[in-house]
């Protein structure tokens, strides 16, 4: 279970949010929304551990966050950025493989066990010919993939991902989609942003909102995202219609 009670977050002491509240029981597919700034990525880091909230509780399992040690979080939570750019030049196979450091000793190599791990991994993704190509040589969209690929290696219970489709061609999109839902019906627990309310629509079980006029908004996305919603997130007009095989879609007023 994953829990966050009276979360207030943001920088330097000052708040972006304040009382952010919510539970996850299960295995859930939940998307984060909301306009450029208005703090997701805060949000997520914050959940994640890697920045210190201002008030309040983050939770797994009932153990507090904060009393995890740290190589245990990354056993509960993995994590993909939107930007990722080392310093040196890595293949692949080995940013895959940092995936695992959770699980490999402090000064002992990746196992036998640990590489298998990684190229199925990459191959989940698609990408399995890219495990010896330098990683830093890659397009916006191949890295994205990558990140992705070494999330899943690191066979967390908890995936949290930041914008993980932005870079990404229609195919790798859908493709991205169906294995998130496909990992969720599985057993994970797994946030992502986007800036498509098509794919919390679409895919998601629950949507999580930032909204500078309604808060922080938590639910089923039939009962959250309508025309009034998406217009006062975004302030833009869209209609929201349905498909034949009962799906809904939003579709911006021309
Ligand atoms: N390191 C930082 N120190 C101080 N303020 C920051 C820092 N990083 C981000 N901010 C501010 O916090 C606010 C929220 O930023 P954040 O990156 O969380 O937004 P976001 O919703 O993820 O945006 P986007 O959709 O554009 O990626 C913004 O006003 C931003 O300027």
């Amino acid at each position: 279970m994953f829990e966050v009670c009276n979360l207030s977050f943001g920088y330097e002491n000052k708040p972006i949010w304040e009382n952010v509240n919510f539970e996850i029981k299960t295995n859930q597919l939940i998307c984060l929304l909301g306009a450029n700034g208005v703090g997701k990525t805060t949000f997520l880091k914050t959940i994640l551990g890697i920045l210190k909230p201002i008030k309040g509780e983050i939770c797994i399992d009932s153990q507090k966050l904060s009393d995890i040690p740290i190589k245990d979080t990354y056993k509960k939570m993995a994590y993909v950025p939107q930007a990722h750019n080392p310093p040196f030049s890595f293949e692949v196979i080995d940013v895959v493989l940092m995936g695992r450091a959770a699980y490999i000793g402090n000064f002992a190599s990746p196992t036998k066990e640990d590489k298998a791990v990684a190229l199925e991994a990459l191959k989940q993704i698609n990408i399995l010919h890219l495990a010896n190509e330098d990683y830093t040589k890659l397009s916006g969209g191949q890295k994205q993939l990558v990140l992705i690929a070494r999330s899943l290696a690191q066979q967390s219970k908890i995936l949290i991902m930041d914008e993980p489709s932005s870079s990404l061609d229609y195919g790798n999109q859908i493709r991205l989609m169906h294995l998130l839902k496909r990992l969720s019906e599985e057993g994970k627990i797994i946030i992502f942003s986007t800036h498509d309310p098509n794919h919390a629509l679409l895919y998601a079980d629950k949507v999580m909102i930032l909204d500078k006029s309604n808060g922080f908004l938590f639910g089923k996305p039939q009962q959250l995202i309508t025309n009034k919603s998406l217009n006062s997130i975004y302030n833009v007009s869209v209609d929201i219609h349905r498909t034949n095989d009962n799906n809904r879609i939003c579709i911006p007023k021309i």
